[in-house]
């Protein structure tokens, strides 16, 4: 597939940046904000489905071909939980209230049990009715701190630790968040797909 021009379909500045920097300059991503203000609402019951109709709604608003990330925090001591509904969890009020909300939710629970990962699925559609959508996915093994660390990043990043690092993710720079991260990795599995690397 040859694709110069890919259209983002996400809100988050945040996850723009990230995936820009790691397809480099063979790749331009414009965001679906240039073209809709408008958010899909995520229906979906896994990352998978949040994915692919994201990505469909932003081919078809743009006429182009769509990438969308559906990523979450999987927290091991919460089930799984926030997942899917990471973006949602303190209803709508942000990453600090999510933040918040995740500290409050572990609060006395031992180091041992505070296990997490990040996961990220990319879905990419040729155009809206896309009948094969390529799907790569990523994880990121952690532990939710106890208190916020760092201020790079995004999200939930300044709670979670990185133990191959020992810092937070938002205490490593962007450029070795992107090298490690459950994004580079699923972007990683993409780009030998696309046959850019
Ligand atoms: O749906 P779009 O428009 O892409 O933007 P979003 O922010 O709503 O994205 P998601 O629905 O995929 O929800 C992802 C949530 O998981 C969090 N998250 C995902 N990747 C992260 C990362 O690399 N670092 C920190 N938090 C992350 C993020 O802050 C959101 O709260
Ligand atoms: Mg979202």
């Amino acid at each position: 597939m040859n694709l110069t021009q890919l259209v983002l379909a996400s809100h988050n500045a945040g996850k723009l940046k990230e995936l820009q920097a790691m397809l480099g300059d063979s790749v331009q991503l414009r965001s679906i904000g240039e073209f809709s203000q408008v958010e899909p609402e995520e229906t979906g019951l896994s990352f998978v489905e949040n994915a692919i109709l994201k990505a469909r709604n932003a081919a078809r608003i743009s006429g182009l071909p769509a990438l969308a990330d559906d990523s979450g925090l999987a927290v091991d001591f919460l089930g799984g939980a926030p997942g899917i509904y990471s973006a949602r969890y303190a209803d709508g009020k942000g990453d600090a209230a999510n933040n918040a909300k995740l500290l409050d939710a572990l609060r006395d629970v031992p180091d041992a049990m505070r296990g997490a990962q990040f996961v990220c699925v990319l879905a990419l559609v040729r155009h809206a009715d896309d009948p094969l959508p390529i799907l790569c996915e990523g994880l990121w093994h952690g532990r939710i701190l106890h208190a916020a660390s760092g201020d790079h990043g995004f999200g939930y990043d300044p709670l979670f630790w990185v133990p191959e690092r020992n810092v937070s993710s938002a205490e490593l720079s962007p450029a070795d968040k992107n090298q490690i991260s459950h994004r580079a990795r699923a972007m990683d599995l993409l780009r030998q797909r696309l046959g850019l690397k």
